[in-house]
């Protein structure tokens, strides 16, 4: 039997969504897989991220049921406990690094524990030690970036706040994207005071801004103290907690988040000596087969310099593409299908393909059907029946968009993804039997 030249036929820098769910189907198909790890096996989604955060968010959205069905069938609110909260988030997430390392291990890859630095187009070290294989994947994913300002050691991280087990009394959120607005839902609904410290007039610049607008009233009602156009200047800390200074006033606060987004992982890994191309800021740059300036070195996730969101599924779709290429099974450019995204707020606020802007930005190309939710009967029922979508159709009359606000806005555009990506004839649609009652009948019926 002919010698192997490298150790591995493919070695992943980094086990998070990105690496982990192509490297198990590429290892059944018979490759060699070596995978390094500096933290927790799984990266940021089940340990610090998305897995965590819904847990969290759990207990939020079943007080809003609560509250929303008082005197219609419930009386008596309900309180979220923080601690228990906590408790129960650590509980559901704490198995899964084990579980999804005993998984790959039982698939023969070799998890290798350390910092990876790559030495050159075939090689990386861990704890001084090289390890080679034909092909290297970067799957490093990402970091918070942090506010540069003095005082900037009293700021904590959206890690820090998955991991605070005891509620504080006033909260100060720095930032407008997904985790500021989600951070903010469960801690407001918790009773904490928050402020939430916008850096522009708006939030979530890449949703819909009426539906944010909605969702930035909600949170107001909740007792959300909105400040719009800051720049914070300065953290010091006072006898009762910290002060953040701004241009629009101080804010004084027991415990700080700064939200201020996530930057890729691509410094100090070897990039620069190795001749990989990146920009600190857009992460590392690939060609349309995820392939970076050096041929044998691959990248996936977060890292990736690209267009469509930094999301788990993302991370899956080109974890997955770099199987497929590995294998053979495809010599294609990689090509995303419609990517929905939601904010997990209350209410959630989702999207996909085509957005209601592009849409009113083009009317010579596109159609907007708009759905107000107060009247729909199966929303009544749950008493959650406000909100609206807004569907986009082309000029053939083929659905190529939806955006909502509502609670069940995930579900909602969760259930059109098929109609959008495999470009389904309108008459067709009606083929498709639903549950009925539920949000899918409900969202299938505004079409
Ligand atoms: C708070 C939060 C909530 C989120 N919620 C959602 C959500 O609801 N839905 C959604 O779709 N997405 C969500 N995301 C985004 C999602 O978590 C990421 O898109 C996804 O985890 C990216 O996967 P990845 O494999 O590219 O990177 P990661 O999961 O970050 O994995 C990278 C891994 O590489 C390791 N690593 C880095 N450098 C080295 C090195 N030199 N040597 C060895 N190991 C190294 C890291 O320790 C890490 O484990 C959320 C993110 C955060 C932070
Ligand atoms: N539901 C989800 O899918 C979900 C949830 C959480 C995180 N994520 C992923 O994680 C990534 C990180 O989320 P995020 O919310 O940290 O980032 P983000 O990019 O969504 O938001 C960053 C926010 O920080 C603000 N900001 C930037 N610089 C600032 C400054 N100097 N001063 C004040 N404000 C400043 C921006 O205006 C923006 O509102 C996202 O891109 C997303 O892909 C997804």
């Amino acid at each position: 039997m002919a010698e192997r030249k490298y150790q591995y036929d493919v070695l992943y820098l980094g086990s998070g969504h990105g690496a982990f769910n192509g490297a198990m189907p590429l290892a059944q198909a018979g490759f060699k897989l070596g995978m390094i790890e500096v933290d927790k096996i799984g990266g940021t989604c089940p340990n610090r991220g998305c897995n965590a955060k819904i847990s969290l968010d759990m207990p939020v959205k079943v007080k809003d049921a609560v509250d929303q069905m008082q005197g219609a069938g419930l009386t008596g609110t309900t309180k979220l406990d923080w601690k228990a909260n906590y408790e129960h988030e650590k509980k559901v997430i704490g198995a899964l690094p084990k579980a999804i390392g005993a998984g790959l291990e039982s698939l023969g890859i070799e998890l290798i524990h350390g910092k990876g630095t790559l030495v050159d187009e075939h090689t990386i070290a861990v704890n001084g030690q090289n390890y080679t294989a034909d092909k290297l994947v970067i799957a490093t994913g990402a970091h918070y970036h942090q506010l540069d300002i003095p005082g900037q050691e009293y700021l904590h991280n959206g890690t820090d706040f998955l991991d605070l087990a005891d509620q504080p009394n006033r909260m100060t959120i720095i930032g407008g994207g997904y985790i500021a607005l989600e951070f903010a839902t469960i801690a407001a609904t918790a009773g904490t005071e928050v402020t939430l410290m916008l850096h522009h007039e708006h939030a979530l610049k890449q949703f819909y801004q009426p539906f944010v607008e909605e969702l930035l009233a909600d949170l107001e009602a909740k007792g959300v103290h909105i400040m719009k156009n800051v720049t914070p200047s300065a953290v010091t800390k006072q006898a009762d907690g910290y002060q953040v200074e701004t241009n629009q006033g101080n804010v004084a606060s027991d415990w700080i988040l700064d939200a201020t987004g996530r930057l890729p992982n691509v410094e100090g890994i070897g990039l620069d000596e190795v001749g990989v191309e990146y920009d600190a800021h857009k992460g590392i740059a690939v060609n349309d087969h995820l392939q970076t300036s050096v041929p044998s070195i691959y990248a996936t996730g977060d890292v990736l310099d690209k267009e469509v969101g930094r999301l788990t599924p993302t991370a899956i779709y080109e974890g997955m593409y770099l199987t497929k290429l590995f294998t053979g099974a495809t010599t294609e450019p990689i090509n995303y299908p419609a990517v929905p995204s939601a904010v997990f707020t209350s209410p959630r606020i989702a999207q996909v393909g085509v957005t209601p802007d592009q849409a009113q930005a083009h009317p010579d190309q596109y159609d907007i059907k708009e759905a107000d939710l107060s009247q729909d009967w199966f929303r009544l029922a749950m008493r959650a029946n406000q909100g609206k979508t807004l569907s986009v159709f082309d000029k053939q009359g083929y659905l190529v968009g939806m955006a909502e606000v509502s609670s069940e806005a995930d579900n909602a555009i969760g259930s059109v993804l098929p109609f959008i990506e495999y470009h389904i004839d309108p008459e067709k649609m009606n083929n498709f039997i639903t549950l009925f009652p539920t949000i899918e009948s409900e969202t299938k019926h505004h079409l």
